[in-house]
């Protein structure tokens, strides 16, 4: 690394889209932000803003393949703007890498065998590792040269108290597959804990959180002091909050029913849970705002969706508050959480008794800044805290490469 090498390029690749920033770390600046969705599908769509350049975002449609070839194209725009991967003021590459399992707690340089061991937890992931992997991969064979560092989803879970983490299963079973919460999101909740403890004035330490990260996958985690101390996701990102198209919390015995009388494999059982429940399953849209576009009109299938959905949120607002025993805020992140102000509303509704209030006009509010949206008399302060998971990434990339 020479000693210009001050800006970072952080990956979020998802299971069907790249998120990505190019970072100075010298000041914070972000030079290119942009995304990649619908991967895989004949309407993938490249949005790019060579911010630096100060630049209009540049849209591109047309089919892109895989992860691989994502990757290129973004690449490929970064370089139009003169911040292509070659430049030598990048000081390094930071990948959100979902599954961590037990050995990874921590920010971690790239070699074989933590790409090995990533690759191993494929399973534990299906969704999210194998295009975190084809990221560092086409990554690593532009920039062989430069510092990988993945970035685990899991590791601020990795404080959780082992009565949180451990499921009532028999224990040998569980230790001998590594069957455990492990919980994900983990560097949003870390972020967005943080910020939310600044809003109100105050030290990490000092402030009991609960976060709602909900987002396309979405995830509740009990905040004290900083330190998880319980999270809705379990052994992969199925379980927990309903999401766009996985179920969350299930019966077990669904799946054995599913199996044994549905006549349902093994891998159809999985596709069913992970990609046609959650929102799509129960009323065929997973986007949020679609959903709150036809309740509008009066759709009933879209309107029990929502329901379930805010009845499950409300279950952990309620879980977490027990588990925390003093709820100093409650704070609203990702796509969902920070954009739809009805779900907002209709999780707090209700929850009077428990300090926990939304003042709508204040809810109405559109901003990208933290913010309160609760009424001054309420005992519990009630947030949107916009997550920057990248941000996040490029810090922690950059620290460990400068240590
Ligand atoms: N303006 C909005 N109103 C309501 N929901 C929104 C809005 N913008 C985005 N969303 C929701 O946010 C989701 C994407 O959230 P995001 O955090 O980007 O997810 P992911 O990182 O999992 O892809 C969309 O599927 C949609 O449901
Ligand atoms: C872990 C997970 O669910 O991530 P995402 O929300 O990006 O799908
Ligand atoms: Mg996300």
């Amino acid at each position: 690394m020479t000693a210009t090498a001050t800006r970072v390029l952080v990956l979020n690749s998802g299971s069907s889209s790249v998120k990505y920033q190019l970072i100075d770390m010298n000041d914070g600046t972000r030079l290119a932000v942009g995304l990649v969705e619908r991967i895989g599908e004949q309407t993938s769509r490249l949005a790019h803003t060579p911010l630096a350049a100060g630049g209009d975002k540049r849209e591109t449609e047309g089919a892109i393949a895989d992860h691989d070839a994502a990757l290129k194209a973004v690449a490929a725009e970064l370089a139009a703007d003169g911040l292509g991967l070659d430049s030598p003021q990048l000081a390094a590459i930071g990948h959100r890498v979902v599954h961590g399992g037990l050995k990874f707690t921590e920010p971690t340089v790239i070699d074989d065998a933590v790409l090995k061991e990533i690759e191993r937890l494929v399973p534990v992931a299906p969704l999210h590792n194998p295009a975190n992997i084809t990221g560092i991969r086409t990554a690593q064979a532009m920039r062989p040269d430069l510092p990988q560092v993945a970035v685990f989803d899991t590791a601020f879970h990795a404080t959780m108290p082992e009565y949180a983490a451990r499921y009532a299963i028999d224990v040998e079973t569980a230790d001998a597959h590594r069957i455990r919460r492990y919980g994900f999101h983990g560097t949003s909740h870390a972020y967005v804990s943080r910020k939310t403890a600044a809003l109100l004035g105050k030290d990490p330490s000092e402030v009991n959180v609960i976060v709602l990260h909900l987002g396309n996958g979405a995830s509740a985690s009990a905040v004290a002091g900083g330190r998880c101390v319980d999270t809705s996701m379990g052994l992969t990102p199925l379980e927990g909050l309903v999401m766009g198209t996985r179920s969350g919390d299930i019966d077990p015995a669904v799946t054995f029913h599913l199996k044994r009388v549905a006549g349902m494999s093994t891998d159809e059982i999985d596709a069913l849970l992970n990609k046609k429940s959650g929102l799509i399953g129960l009323c065929g849209d997973n986007d949020m705002r679609e959903i709150r576009r036809r309740i509008d009109e009066g759709d009933e299938r879209a309107r029990l969706a929502f329901d379930i959905y805010i009845h499950r949120l409300k279950k952990y607002i309620g879980a977490y508050s027990a588990v925390l025993g003093r709820v100093d805020a409650v704070a609203f992140t990702a796509g969902v959480g920070e954009n739809a102000a009805p779900v907002r509303e209709a999780a707090v509704a209700g929850l009077e008794e428990m300090g926990m209030a939304v003042d709508a006009s204040l809810n109405a509010v559109r901003s990208d800044e933290p913010r309160l949206i609760s009424p001054e008399y309420a005992r519990v302060a009630v947030a949107v805290v916009p997550t920057d998971e990248e941000l996040e990434i490029a810090q922690q990339t950059y620290a460990l490469v400068n240590a």
